[in-house]
């Protein structure tokens, strides 16, 4: 097969490859659908759609394709949207990552399936395009009648693979119309599309992946090489080849393990003195030959990116991710340390940072956690909670006023707060309670990186960090047409769930944290609490979360004077529902005492089964807030007749 005719076809898939027949793959799906997968065709539910924390489970290890598709899959949805398509982006595991849609459709796409966090296997769905595509590795249309469940038989969905350079499947780009013309072929130039944006986005991943290395790009036209690039290699400093993309690949015949580690002039007949010079001097086109059939290819070289040389001065300039504040915030609570292990990874990458949380759960001092350990800390952090601005300020106190624009106290013109916080971290608190014009206009923000002032004509433009927080569900908030579906994508790069006090494996740690730092700030010196009262905050379950425990400790600190807390210092509904909790005693001890000399013993027992119920019976809990070890526990339990439930007959 002819070099250069390979390279000239749209796509680098095999066209000619007669063993490979759209129908008959489609046909084996189907039977495989029935047969293998046994999925009943007339079940009317809609694929599963992920919750935000799964699906941010998937996104991560896809940050960098992320980012780059994104940018091809908006050229593509701009230029079939007006025939009815919405574009998908699903991982190697059919899930779909990234989408982008009318908003107008939203809620007949999600009925269809179509929608962010969707899940497109043929093991649950059976015969649909996403599925082929992954498991053949071909790029594939599967319309109408052909899906396997008859509630996707409206669908006419094109998608193609897009392959790392291990030639695994790392993702599939999908292009789906929930309405379409009967005939299959009004859909080919829509696949044909599918095909060279999925190609363009394995390229543009490529020269990411590899902007260290020395990378040739070769076409068989001399014309279109700089426009139109096909093959891509990637070399090391001595012309060892490092990676090839699938057109290069198919092209010459060979697997990523035949050609990795094989040297260039073992591939063309150039040296690769010539190819460096290349690179180095202005990029004039190379005639190389294949030596391995004599082909003719042209190839651009493209030098190393070069690395700016570290001075002594310029080292403390280096971001070093400080994580402190995040660590502090997290704790011993596994989810939070979750948390701020993916705040870490995803910071300073560009994406929109989504909290989830209850009011109290510490969404803000979070956000600010993130803003510290990013290479913006010196910058402002500027804080505007939506729900607090009466909905005719939010807009000039967001994006600033020209002087003029309005009479009165204002007439002097000021700088919203997008500007503000400009080369900082702009946090939007309660984000869902933002009216839908503001939503517009934030959501052009975004996407043009610029921001006109109201009586403005021209735009400044921002560099910001958006860190949102909202308690709503914003999920069903775009159901119901409160949210722009648009936004909250560029909003939920990544969305972390703060769980609520009552929810902390580490209750007891944040507890005596707080104690002693609230006493440093009354009293100079760390708080400390009696056993019952500790045992007391542990029990009750916090609705207002972190910061009612804050205050609470605050005003129970300055009524014991700043000595320990007791029992007597904390509000009746936490006393109340320590007693509350108690089990009965007769249910918990036995040898109750018989006399009144036994009167100190039994406040004692009491005491020691508070605290023991406090923490659920765990021996080592209870003698690490009593200060005291777990033999010692053991030996008054005894010694006052206390028997845990689980050891009662
Ligand atoms: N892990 C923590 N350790 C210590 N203090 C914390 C922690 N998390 C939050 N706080 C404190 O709790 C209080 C409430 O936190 P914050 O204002 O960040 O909550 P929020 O979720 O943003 O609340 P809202 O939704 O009501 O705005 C603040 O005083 C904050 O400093």
């Amino acid at each position: 097969m002819a070099f250069s005719s390979h390279w000239s076809a749209p796509g680098h898939e095999a066209t000619s490859d007669i063993s490979w027949r759209a129908d008959d793959v489609i046909e084996r799906s189907r039977q495989r659908s029935m047969g293998v997968h046994r999925l009943d065709p007339g079940r009317s539910d809609p694929p599963r759609v992920l919750t935000a924390t799964a699906l941010q489970d998937h996104r991560l290890p896809m940050e960098d394709l992320l980012d780059v598709a994104r940018s091809g899959m908006e050229s593509l949805f701009l230029q079939i949207r007006d025939a009815g398509y919405v574009i998908l982006l699903t991982d190697a595991h059919g899930v779909a990552v990234d989408f982008i849609s009318n908003p107008l459709l939203d809620r007949e796409l999600r009925q269809a399936g179509l929608y962010l966090g969707s899940c497109w296997s043929e093991e649950t769905e059976g015969t649909c395009a996403v599925a082929l595509a992954n498991l053949e590795q071909r790029s594939i249309t599967v319309h109408h009648e052909e899906h396997f469940r008859v509630p996707y038989r409206t669908l006419s969905c094109s998608a193609a693979p897009l392959l790392g350079v291990d030639g695994q499947v790392q993702a599939v780009l999908d292009a789906s119309a929930l309405y379409s013309p009967d005939d299959k072929r009004s859909q080919h130039l829509v696949l044909q599309m599918v095909k060279s944006t999925a190609r363009l986005i394995e390229n543009a991943q490529f020269l990411k992946q590899f902007d260290r290395n020395l990378v040739l790009r070769l076409a068989g036209r001399r014309d279109f090489l700089e426009v139109a690039t096909e093959g891509l290699l990637a070399l090391d400093e001595e012309g060892r080849i490092v990676a090839a993309n699938q057109a290069f690949l198919q092209s010459v015949g060979r697997t990523p393990a035949m050609l990795t580690g094989a040297h260039v002039e073992d591939v063309f007949n150039a040296r690769m003195e010539r190819l460096l010079g290349a690179s180095l001097a202005h990029p004039e086109p190379l005639a190389l030959r294949l030596l391995h059939s004599g082909e003719r290819c042209f190839a651009l070289a493209r030098g190393p990116r070069k690395l700016t040389p570290v001075t002594e001065r310029q080292r403390p300039m280096l971001h070093t991710p400080d994580d402190k504040a995040l660590r502090e915030l997290a704790g011993n609570d596994a989810s939070m340390t979750r948390n701020a292990q993916q705040a870490l990874r995803v910071v300073d990458k560009g994406l929109a940072i989504l909290l989830q949380g209850e009011s109290g759960t510490g969404k803000e001092a979070f956000a600010k956690a993130i803003h510290e350990a990013s290479t913006r800390r010196s910058k402002a952090f500027v804080a505007v909670n939506c729900a607090a601005i009466p909905d005719t300020l939010i807009e000039s106190e967001l994006f600033g006023y020209k002087e003029g624009a309005f009479t009165g106290a204002r007439s002097k013109g000021a700088r919203g707060k997008v500007q503000q916080a400009h080369g900082g971290t702009l946090f939007l608190d309660e984000i869902g309670d933002m009216p839908l014009a503001m939503q517009t206009r934030l959501l052009r923000v975004l996407a043009e990186r610029e921001v006109t002032p109201l009586g403005s004509e021209t735009s400044v433009p921002v560099d910001i960090q958006i860190v949102c927080a909202t308690h709503r569900d914003l999920n069903e908030l775009v159901a119901n047409g409160l949210f722009r579906l648009d936004l909250f994508y560029r909003l939920n790069g990544v969305t972390l769930a703060l769980p609520s006090l009552h929810e902390r494996t580490d209750k007891e740690g944040l507890i005596r944290q707080l104690l002693q730092e609230e006493g440093r700030s009354l009293y100079a010196r760390a708080g400390t609490a009696s056993p019952h009262a500790l045992a007391a905050l542990q029990t009750y379950h916090w609705p207002g979360n972190i910061r009612q425990l804050k205050n609470i400790l605050r005003a129970a600190l300055a009524l014991s004077g700043g000595e320990a807390i007791e029992l007597e210092h904390l509000p009746l509904d936490i006393q109340g529902a320590m007693r509350a909790s108690l089990p009965p005693p007769r249910m918990l001890s036995i040898g109750l005492p018989a006399s009144p000399v036994d009167a100190a013993a039994g406040s004692e027992r009491d005491d020691l089964v508070q605290v023991l119920r406090a923490h659920h019976w765990n021996i080592t809990h209870a003698a690490r807030s009593l200060g005291i070890c777990r033999a010692t526990v053991y030996r008054r339990m005894q010694k006052l007749g206390i028997v845990s439930p689980n050891q009662q007959a």
